[in-house]
């Protein structure tokens, strides 16, 4: 597309060029100042359904006990495998008070990373954000393959390109509430087709808004450098990226390195996650808390605090606190400390909750 028409930049003809400077949020443009400490990465409503676990022989009545004290643990290392537990949609009450809490707690905004295929719901978000205070930043764009429907699959780059900048300029699901950054956009391992016109499309999109962007990668080390590679040749611009579920995806440090050397933000999201059997890859150990602060400390030291994110990807009910879970609070409550007496300052803390998100979500 060229850079201009007519005298007129393509920002300006999509109507966007009062985006440039701002972040976007479901009531509107903010200031980026305004944002305070951010998550980049929750879910505050969307519908997991689709990633259903069988029980392993034995468990089955687990699978199907109600959300009691006595099963609590259960659903803590076995999440995928009760499917109301993959309902979070049916809790708004309590992410409503959880927002609360996090605002208490000295949170300011929260990027939804719900895209389509998992139930993006924007006059809920909307909702929330009026009732709480919380600044919420909703998702365009599409989820993984499996979740696309035959429509999205038929669509050329071109027509989800038009898609995704809807979604952004003008607003999504037919309301007028308009997203503030592209994704969670999903990926599998290997990438499918459909998947990779999602990805070039999110490019193009970026290209025109100058709006952050944010992924999910399949569950193979080589994956997120897969994906710069198609973003990259599509034109989107891989500093205002966020390569999201590090703490499942990439292990060796060498290999860490060499992904960090291209440039994306680098998020660890699974906070307040402890589980022995990550039934997505069996072949992998899911790292706990203290083993992420490590990789935070190991990459502040290479050089990289103006490029980590953190949050806790909040995708099912036993996460929340009503459940006995750590809920949306915990990186602020817990980990924060725990990441000062590691070694890491203050400074940094805020560079990584407060001045690299803002960063972020600014449009260019
Ligand atoms: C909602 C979502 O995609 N969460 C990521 C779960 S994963 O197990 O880290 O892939």
């Amino acid at each position: 597309m060229p850079d201009r028409t007519f005298g007129l930049t393509v920002k300006e003809i999509a109507g966007m060029s009062d985006l440039s400077g701002k972040v976007q949020t479901v009531l509107g443009l903010m200031d980026p100042d305004q944002l305070g400490r951010t998550m980049t990465h929750e879910h505050l409503t969307m519908n997991f359904e689709y990633c259903f676990v069988p029980p392993a022989p034995g468990h089955e009545d687990n699978s199907l006990a109600p959300f009691q004290l006595e099963n609590m643990h259960w659903l803590q290392q076995h999440a995928y495998s009760h499917r109301e537990n993959l309902l979070l949609y049916q809790e708004l009450e309590a992410v409503r008070d959880e927002l609360v809490c996090f605002k208490k707690a000295g949170g300011g905004t929260i990027v939804e990373n719900t895209t389509t295929g998992i139930t993006r719901d924007l006059p809920v978000l909307r909702q929330l954000a009026k009732d709480t205070g919380v600044n919420i930043v909703a998702g365009a764009g599409y989820y993984v393959d499996d979740t696309h429907s035959d429509e999205t699959r038929k669509m050329t780059v071109e027509e989800l390109t038009d898609v995704i900048v809807t979604e952004v300029s003008h607003g999504a699901d037919g309301t007028d509430i308009r997203c503030g950054v592209l994704g969670e956009i999903g990926t599998g391992w290997p990438i499918t087709e459909s998947e990779k016109k999602v990805l070039r499309a999110t490019a193009h999109a970026q290209s025109q808004l100058g709006c952050p962007v944010i992924i999910h990668p399949g569950r193979n080390p080589t994956a997120p450098s897969e994906i710069v590679r198609v973003l990259q040749e599509a034109g989107g611009d891989i500093s205002k990226t966020v390569m999201s579920h590090l703490d499942r995806t990439i292990f060796d440090h060498d290999e860490l390195l060499e992904f960090a050397k291209l440039g994306s933000y680098l998020e660890y999201d699974l906070f307040g996650t402890e589980m022995l059997d990550y039934p997505f890859n069996l072949g992998i150990d899911m790292p706990n808390d203290s083993q992420r602060v490590q990789t935070l400390a190991f990459l502040i030291k290479e050089g990289y605090e103006d490029r980590i994110v953190i949050a806790h990807d909040i995708h099912t009910k036993n996460r929340l606190t009503k459940y006995g879970g750590h809920g949306y609070s915990h990186i602020l409550n817990n980990i924060v400390p725990k990441m000062l007496s590691r070694g890491i300052s203050q400074k940094q803390v805020d560079k990584i909750l407060i001045d690299n998100p803002k960063q972020w979500l600014t449009f260019k």
